[in-house]
This record gives structure tokens, sequence and C-alpha cells, in this order.
């Protein structure tokens, strides 16, 4: 089976946009879930990695990329006086039941003098400043949507409802997405206006859309903490790449 071409990604190495001076994103930070996959009772994005809430690593990582204007945080709803505290610098808004209505009512906050609105995930903690900065400047560039990407690493496999294996797909063409997504802020408005059912990521409602959607490298540093595996693995990599916090 053909194993897929390595796409860049980091720790170490990415080319920076030269910076444009222009402050003209607001990044949509989506942090309302349970993280009923995580456990522990307690919403995601204000679970601890190294002393700190999710929640906080996220939005200091995004407020270094010096395109970003402003950021919208969609928080737990009984958590948002708890959250204007933890980021006094963001506007904070109730989430809803399912990230594209957090998404949504965040989008709902973002002023029409913004461009270009990037949506990235609370539990995405240590997504480094640069991959903010690649996205907003792929959409500046006249892309109509742009998601960070990275290539799979296992063989993958095509099962039945009884596990049994149907087939090996071939992984060439297959990509892991991750976030920041970045679009035109019009782009994402009607995207989500026009939405009719549920998508997990903001790119899969503007494809509905009949927008080409393009992708920049991922990055491991982007991993999305879901399960408590993740939490160590987010743990390690802040205790060996000290440069990364
Ligand atoms: N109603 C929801 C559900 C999810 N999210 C956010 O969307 C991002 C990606 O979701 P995921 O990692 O799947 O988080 P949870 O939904 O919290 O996880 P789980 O499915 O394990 O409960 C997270 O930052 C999460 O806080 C949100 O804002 N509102
Ligand atoms: C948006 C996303 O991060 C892209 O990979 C992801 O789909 C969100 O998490 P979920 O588990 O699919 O809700």
């Amino acid at each position: 089976m053909t194993r897929t071409p390595a796409v860049s990604s980091d720790i170490d190495s990415r080319d920076v946009p030269a910076p444009t001076g222009r402050r003209d994103v607001a990044v949509l930070v989506p942090a309302a879930g349970l993280g009923l996959r995580l456990g522990g009772g307690t919403p995601k994005a204000l679970r601890e990695l190294a002393g700190e809430p999710l929640l906080v690593h996220a939005c200091r990582r995004v407020a270094q990329a010096p395109s970003v204007a402003m950021i919208v945080v969609a928080a737990p709803p009984a958590e948002v006086d708890a959250v204007r505290a933890l980021v006094p610098g963001a506007t904070v808004v109730p989430g809803g039941a399912t990230r594209q209505e957090s998404v949504a009512a965040a989008l709902s906050a973002v002023p029409a003098t913004i461009d270009i609105v990037l949506v990235h995930d609370a539990a995405r903690a240590l997504t480094p400043p640069d991959l903010v900065e690649a996205v907003a400047a792929a959409v500046r560039s006249g892309l109509p949507a742009v998601v960070p990407a990275l290539p799979v690493v296992d063989t993958v496999k095509r099962v039945d409802t009884a596990d049994r294996v149907l087939e090996t797909v071939d992984r060439t063409p297959l990509r892991i997405i991750q976030t920041p997504q970045g679009f035109p802020r019009q782009t994402l408005l009607a995207a989500h206006a026009q939405a009719t059912d549920d998508h997990t990521d903001d790119a899969g409602l503007v494809e509905r859309l009949g927008h080409q959607v393009h992708t920049v490298p991922g990055s491991d540093l982007a991993l999305k903490i879901t399960r408590p595996l993740d939490l160590l693995i987010a743990t390690a990599l802040l205790t060996a790449h000290p440069e990364v916090r």
C-alpha cells in the first residue's frame, strides 16, 4: 500500500508569513464543549494543563499572532463570567448545544469591519501563533476557505458493523484536519446561515456552498486534546519543548 508523502509539520519549523502590519482577523474560539471523552466533570476548556486552563493556553497563543484584532470565545453557558475573568481581552458569548451552534453564536459578535474570520478549538491549546498567521495569510491572499492538514500516519481499513475488515483504504489522498480554519467573514456567515444539518467543522459547511477548501501544512502541536492520553501528550510536549509555552 502506498504511503502518504511527507507533509511538513512542526515542533520546529514553519515558514512564517511576513507581517502585513494589519490586524484584520477575528478568531472565534468554541469552548463550550463538555469534554465527555476527556472525563473529569469540568467543561474541557476549563481543564488545566501545566497549571492553566486549556482555554487560556489557546487564547494566549492566538493573541500572539500579529494579524489578530479580536478573539470571541463561546463559553459554557454557566461559565460565562468565569471565562470573562480568565480571558479579559476576549469577547465572551454563551455557547450552544453543538460546536456549530457555538461557532454561530461567536460569529454573530464579530463586527462588519472585520473581513477575515478564523475558527479555532479551545481544545487545540498548544497551536502555535505561526499556524494562526499562516491560515490568516492564505485567506488574505484570496482563498475562500483554508484548513491545516496533516498526513495520516497509520494504515486505514474500512470495516463492517461487526468490525470485520472489508478493505484497506489508500491513505495517500487522506488528511487529518485541524484548526484554525479560516474564511472571509461573508463566506462563513453565508455557510452558517444556510446550514441545514450539523457538521463537525466549519470547512464542511463552506464545502456545502460549493467553495473550494484549501489546505496549509498542519502542526503536531495543534493536536486536539480529546482523551486523557492527549492531555498527557500535551503535558509532555510542554516539558520537552519549553519554547512552545
Ligand atoms: N457544544 C459545543 C461542543 C464543542 N465545542 C467546542 O468545540 C471544540 C471541539 O470539540 P471537542 O474537542 O469535540 O470537544 P467536546 O465537545 O467538549 O468533547 P466531547 O465530544 O468529548 O464532549 C472544543 O474546543 C469544544 O469546547 C463548543 O464550543 N460547543
Ligand atoms: C473542527 C475539528 O477540530 C476538525 O478536526 C474537529 O472536527 C472538532 O472535533 P469533533 O470531535 O469532530 O467535534
